[in-house]
């Protein structure tokens, strides 16, 4: 469901491995879809162009529904996959942000819900093309409430279509270690413009920072966070490295602000953590 940077690369994905994919989509996107298929541009898989069909709305069960939407329209996008047609399909979204899963398993059985988290830098830059700018596509997929045989088994069948994927343990753990780098790298790439480049550099203090008010969120949370693992990680970053939010804000689209930042201050307010560079950080994109 919403075949855009990250949901248009998977259904072509699983498209070139061999299994019937339907994207879910507005009539306008699900048109091109089924005219020209998904052509993907991929530092990692090169370029191919795939077909497969599309709707929008779906109209018969599936194993498995992608999540792909971002969260600025996830609720009306719930439309298009009833939980009566879907069956007992399974569902995974792979938003950023923590605070989806509740929502999702309000409208879907809690068993059907297994939360992922996807490591991958991909745009859509008109329907039907993607262009795939990092050399790896890595999902990390952990569910309380789903049976671990099911994730194991996706798990293997994503890997097969070059999605490398892993089961872990512990949703929470595995939602903030994700949250944990994105927050700080989405609000001070997009606040001020720059890229993972620039910010490790002119704006490191404030990095070192955010990663700490992040991390003293996490583990508030229940979920370990390890600090300088995530600097590690900016400071490997290539550095012309942006954010999706980033991306968002200067193509003038609505940013994932409130999933991001927003959640990230409320786990804060709950656990009663002071992170007054967030606050701030959060406040100004959100005036902007
Ligand atoms: N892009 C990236 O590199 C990464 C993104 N993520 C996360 O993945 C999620 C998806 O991001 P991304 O792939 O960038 O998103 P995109 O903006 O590329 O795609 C969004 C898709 O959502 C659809 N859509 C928009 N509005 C609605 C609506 N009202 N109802 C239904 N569908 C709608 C659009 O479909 P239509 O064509 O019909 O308009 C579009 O295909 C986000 O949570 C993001 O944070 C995580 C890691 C990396
Ligand atoms: C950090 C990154 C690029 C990792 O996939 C991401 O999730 C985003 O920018 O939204």
């Amino acid at each position: 469901m919403s075949p855009g940077g990250v949901g248009g690369l998977l259904a072509a994905l699983m498209a070139r491995a061999g299994h019937r994919v339907i994207c879910l989509a507005g009539e306008q996107t699900a048109q091109t879809l089924r005219r020209d298929g998904i052509h993907v541009r991929s530092k990692q898989f090169g370029d191919f162009t795939t077909q497969v069909e599309a709707d929008t709305q779906l109209g018969e069960p599936a194993d498995l529904c992608l999540i792909t939407v971002k969260q600025t329209a996830l609720e009306p996008a719930l439309q298009r996959v009833p939980s009566p047609v879907l069956g007992d399909g399974l569902i995974v979204p792979l938003l950023n942000g923590i605070e989806h899963p509740a929502l999702l398993r309000r409208h879907y059985h809690p068993q059907q819900v297994a939360p992922g988290v996807i490591r991958v830098e991909a745009t859509r830059s008109a329907p039907g093309l993607i262009e795939h700018g990092s050399p790896f596509t890595d999902i990390d997929l952990a569910s309380d409430s789903a049976p671990r045989e099911r994730l194991d088994a996706l798990a293997a069948t994503l890997t097969t279509a070059g999605i490398r994927t892993r089961v872990r343990d512990d949703e929470t753990a595995a939602l903030w270690a994700k949250l944990a780098f994105l927050a700080p790298f989405a609000l001070l790439t997009t606040r001020y413009g720059l890229t993972v480049g620039e910010i490790r550099t002119t704006r490191r203090p404030e990095l070192l920072a955010l990663l700490e008010e992040t991390a003293a969120v996490s583990h508030a949370c229940g979920a370990p966070a390890d600090t300088a693992a995530a600097l590690q990680l900016y400071d490997a970053s290539p550095p012309d490295a942006k954010s999706s939010m980033q991306r968002d804000a200067e193509a003038g689209r609505p940013l994932e602000i409130d999933a991001i930042g927003g959640a990230l201050l409320r786990a804060a307010k709950q656990h009663t953590v002071d992170v007054p560079l967030a606050t701030r950080l959060v406040t100004e994109l959100a005036d902007r």
